[in-house]
């Protein structure tokens, strides 16, 4: 038992290593091979653990180095030493002394196939690598980001009297009413059986926003925020587009103001801009894997960070700014990709709420904002739009009246039986309340650095790439 407790006791993660040293004392460390040198009378490996964008340089024998190979699955014990190479501190590893445990074990030997050798491996050959495309640096830190993030977002809310709720995946509705489902249920027996019918006479599709669902919750909880995998089978093939992605949602029951929305939103991200020790990580993982400097990365945390409230402009007011750059936009027109990335970068130089947009854009679920002109009807809704990236987050206020949202729903073709139990909320208790969705891959991007979405979630989903 002693010698066990021991054991456990010096073993190290890199990050507690870097965190804190403590030189001169053994240590047993597990990792990755990432490289081995030999020369004549020593020999150097570099082992990772995915704890730290840091690894830890170790030296050892040329006949204990034997053992290793770039990829293998290694404990090593030594002494913890200060470092006469670039690196802070180095692991000695002990001498094997007869009758004890060798101080170099291979836990899981790989051979020179490993797939993942010392050079620059580009995205795109990395995402055919999926078992292994996370043990790169770059990729490895974005990981350890969507951690970061997912905690300080959840504290956020906690501190702001939200309650974590969960919403299904398999749902009967189409929230957007953009027609972009995941059909599983076909709601149509077939003959032959090959049509899904496993929930009976009603279609049943992936769930592309939980937003019905925590409009149903807000009306108990008061404030409900959920993150979950959302579905759209959307084919567009862009860096920002991802066919499932999550989504971190947020609804507050009792008020009447867009502003509150967007402030709450505006806070959230304030929570996941990076502290010190996260800043570190992004930026010594963001050298090998990206082309964006580490200035751009460090101006959009201050951009983000800042504390006054971000600007906010409406839809109209947008496109007469856009007019300049872009002469043929038109009040009425959707804005593109490229006009939302130049309002943000160039005309706002930063982060930009984007509020009530023309009605005909939006889903049936916005409220209408009082207007005279009804040629120029628009919703209380906004996108958060930042540089280089476009939109971050959209929201709304909902629409709490029944009759006016059963004749929005009318314009919209959609049939009212579907969503009954959504249309009771407004027939029975009714509340003024708004949210909002943040596709969190496309905040990972954008603190990150990440230059395409797919290398922002684990296992990426797009039109013709399911790989595992
Ligand atoms: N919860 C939200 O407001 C998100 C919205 N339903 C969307 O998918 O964009």
């Amino acid at each position: 038992m002693r010698t066990s407790r021991a054991v456990l006791a010096s073993v190290r993660t890199i990050r507690s290593l870097v965190e804190s040293p403590r030189l001169g004392e053994d240590a047993t460390v597990n990792g990755w091979v990432r490289s081995v040198r030999r020369m004549k009378k020593v020999a150097f490996a570099d082992i990772g653990d995915g704890t730290s964008a840091d690894t830890l340089a170790v030296v050892l024998t040329p006949e204990q180095s034997k053992q290793l190979s770039t990829g293998a699955c290694v404990q090593l014990s030594g002494k913890l030493s200060e470092s006469p190479g670039n690196q802070k501190f180095e692991l000695q590893v002990a001498e094997p002394v007869p009758g004890k445990p060798d101080p170099v074990k291979v836990l899981g030997p790989a051979d020179q196939s490993y797939p993942l050798q010392k050079k620059f491996h580009t995205a795109e050959y990395l995402r055919t690598i999926p078992s292994f495309r996370w043990k790169t640096l770059g990729n490895s830190s974005v990981l350890r980001y969507r951690s970061y993030a997912q905690s300080r977002i959840a504290r956020y809310f906690e501190s702001a009297g939200f309650t974590q709720v969960s919403s299904p995946i398999i749902t009967s509705s189409d929230c957007e009413g953009a027609g972009e489902v995941f059909t599983i249920n076909s709601g149509e027996p077939d003959k032959n059986q090959k049509q899904p019918y496993f929930f009976g006479d009603k279609p049943a599709y992936l769930s592309v926003s939980s937003q019905l669902h925590l409009e149903v919750y807000a009306a108990a909880l008061s404030r409900v925020w959920n993150m979950a995998p959302a579905f759209r089978a959307e084919k567009s093939d862009t860096n920002r587009h991802l066919s499932e992605f999550w989504m971190v949602e947020a609804e507050l029951a009792f008020t009447e103001s867009l502003k509150d929305v967007m402030t709450v939103a505006e806070q959230m991200i304030r929570a996941a801009v990076p502290d010190s020790a996260m800043a570190i990580d992004i930026i010594q993982s963001n050298k090998q894997s990206s082309s964006t400097k580490q200035e751009t990365l460090k101006q959009r945390w201050q951009m983000l960070s800042q504390p006054k409230p971000w600007a906010r402009v409406t839809y109209t007011e947008a496109v007469e700014l856009l007019r300049k750059e872009f002469p043929s936009l038109k009040w009425g027109d959707s804005l593109s990709s490229e006009q939302e990335k130049h309002l943000a970068a160039h005309i706002i130089q930063g982060p930009v709420f984007v509020t009530d947009y023309p009605m005909h854009q939006k889903p049936f679920y916005m409220k209408k904002n009082a207007v005279s002109d009804e040629t120029k009807a628009t919703v209380a809704c906004f996108d958060l739009l930042v540089p280089e990236m476009g939109e971050l987050i959209g929201g709304s206020l909902r629409e709490d009246d029944h009759q006016t949202l059963l004749s929005a729903m009318n314009d919209n073709n959609m049939n009212p039986d579907d969503l009954e139990w959504y249309l009771d909320l407004r027939k029975y208790g009714s509340f003024p309340h708004g949210g909002y969705g943040m596709g969190f891959e496309r905040l990972v991007c954008f603190v990150c650095g990440v230059e395409n979405i797919r290398e922002a979630i684990g296992f990426p989903r797009w039109a013709g790439s399911c790989v595992c």
